[in-house]
């Protein structure tokens, strides 16, 4: 028997649409030309971030079908997650020029036999707790989520996490996934409309989730430990199985316009980890966008078309995504809707005039009302983004076994004689002055220092154009390289203070420090050091 396949664009419909002809025929030769997933999805999932809707794409199908090479991808061919994170950054970029500020968190986890795990916290064998928020919902209790500045800092955070994530070889796939991974931006956006200058402030959680591939044991020749965690991926699947077509009948029936018929449908969110992580992505306040990863091969016909019967339930949940918006500017915004209307009716005089002087005074108090929380708000998000430019300022990496410590601002680095004491203090040094002291000080002093010898009001330091100089109090003991200060001293890179007879520390200057390095002479000041 012979098929003859026509393939051609004459559908008005089609036409219409401006749809792409992605089929090719030549002969017996078929050819399917890249459709291009980032663009079709990615570029949605980025366009709700900005708007302010939660978003998430969840890619589901058999093992070895492409689920995580659709959503992370190799160091050659990106996938979602990568693209989705680069032009979310270069949309901030463009955005920042007009005036717009961002923060962005990242978290990862994974669900490994229902246990979720942090594959950004050095302590990722450690299991975490979910929990239930009234009114925010599920979430993960003690989940580390990290400030990202730039595609890099989210591109290390990927790379970390990926490194983290349990998988192992079976029949079916050299490098199968063995858990469900869930890799979330938060995406905080803020600034003033251009139109009418008020404040706008918008969350967004999107969560890309690769999740483990149903397996049958057969197929894959598990045994041992493989196969218990196989068991766990299919109960957890059976589950996400469940909810979905509990949520498809539930939102078929809220269609269904004879309320008599109605009944109540219980959704089993909570018999997994997954599905409870993941409730109001799957039927709630999201975008939500499911792919169907498929096999092409005939030996995986059952498991390709019960992949397909998943994704058509999926396409009848209807869910509510509305724009999470922050209170207060939504609050804003109607105390201006008021006052405008208030101003009308005054410029229109549409009231008897005894009327009046009480809406003078209604007005009056809205204007009050809405100058005060504009300037709270406009004051926490310019703190805001002070904290996340120190952050950045401060630059935490992690280097192998290490931690480095990037900071491009001068610090003080404290060295601690206590045999006992675990951790290091950096104390960033900030333009103008920085009072050190004890507590006994008041107003509290920027450093407080403990031990014997401090004084209430030890020192201070001046920081003017790059140029740091320590100015002692009256009585008090510094010692710059060991030599006891009587007057003023400018700081110099890598030189040591002891402040009072117990508190070390050395002093960073980074644009100092790069530009000794750029004329050599670093190794000559060392050298100096150490003949003194
Ligand atoms: N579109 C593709 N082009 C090239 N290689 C692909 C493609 N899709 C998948 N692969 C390759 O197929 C193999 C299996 O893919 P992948 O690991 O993404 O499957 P998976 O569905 O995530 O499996 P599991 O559920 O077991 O984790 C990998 O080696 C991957 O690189």
């Amino acid at each position: 028997m012979t098929f003859t396949v026509g393939v051609h664009l004459e559908r008005e419909l089609e036409k219409d649409m401006n749809a792409k002809l992605i089929v090719q025929m030549d002969g017996k030769k078929t050819r399917l030309l890249t459709v291009k997933v980032f663009s079709d999805l990615g570029v949605d999932v980025i366009d709700s971030a900005f708007e302010g809707y939660n978003a998430c794409v969840f890619a589901y199908g058999q093992t070895g079908s492409g689920k995580t090479f659709t959503m992370m991808g190799s160091p050659e061919c990106q996938g979602l997650i990568p693209r989705i994170c680069r032009q979310l950054f270069s949309r901030m970029a463009a955005g920042k020029e007009s005036g717009s500020s961002y923060r962005t968190e990242v978290s990862y986890l994974e669900i490994y036999n229902e246990r979720v795990k942090d594959l950004l916290s050095g302590d990722a064998g450690h299991s975490l707790r979910v929990r239930e928020h009234p009114k925010l919902g599920p979430y993960v209790q003690d989940l580390s989520r990290h400030l990202v500045s730039d595609y890099d800092d989210i591109q290390e955070c990927m790379t970390r996490g990926n490194q983290q994530r349990t998988t192992a070889s079976t029949q079916m796939n050299d490098v199968s996934s063995r858990s469900h991974a869930i890799f979330t931006l938060t995406f905080v956006r803020a600034g003033y409309t251009r139109h009418n200058n008020m404040p706008c402030e918008t969350l967004s959680k999107v969560h890309l989730v690769d999740l483990a591939g149903s397996e049958r044991a057969d197929a894959t020749g598990a045994t041992g430990q493989r196969l218990v965690e196989g068991a766990h991926i299919n109960k957890s699947l059976v589950t996400l199985g469940s909810v979905i077509s509990a949520l498809a009948e539930s939102s078929q029936q809220a269609d269904n316009r004879t309320p008599k018929t109605k009944k109540n449908v219980f959704i089993p969110y909570r018999d997994s980890v997954l599905t409870w992580l993941l409730k109001d992505s799957l039927g709630g306040n999201s975008k939500t966008i499911m792919i169907a990863a498929i096999s092409p091969a005939d030996c995986n016909y059952g498991e390709t078309l019960s992949t397909l019967r998943y994704a058509n339930r999926a396409k009848n949940i209807i869910n509510k995504p509305t724009i999470n918006e922050d209170p207060n500017v939504k609050l804003i915004r109607e105390l201006r809707d008021e006052i405008d209307k208030l101003r009308a009716q005054i410029t229109h005089n549409t009231n008897p005039v005894e009327a009046e002087p009480a809406v003078l005074a209604t007005l009056q108090r809205k204007e009050a009302q809405e100058k005060v929380l504009t300037e709270k708000w406009t004051e926490k998000w310019r703190e805001t983004q002070q904290i996340l430019q120190e952050q950045k300022a401060l630059g935490l990496r992690k280097s192998g076994l290490g931690v480095v410590l990037d900071s491009d601002m001068p610090h003080l680095v404290g060295i601690d004689d206590n045999l006992l004491s675990t951790g290091v203090t950096l104390y960033h040094l900030k333009e103008g002055e920085t009072v050190i002291g004890s507590e006994e000080l008041s107003p509290t002093p920027d450093i407080v220092l403990s031990g014997a010898g401090v004084l209430p009001l030890h020192c201070r330091v001046v920081l003017r154009e790059g140029v740091a100089t320590l100015l002692p109090a009256p009585g008090a003991q510094c010692w710059l390289n060991t030599v006891l200060l009587d007057g003023p001293a400018k700081l110099s890179q890598g030189c040591i203070l002891l402040l009072g007879r117990t508190n070390m520390f050395r002093y960073n200057d980074p644009a100092e420090a790069a530009k000794l390095r750029q004329e050599g002479s670093a190794s000559v000041m060392n050298l100096t050091w150490n003949l003194k």
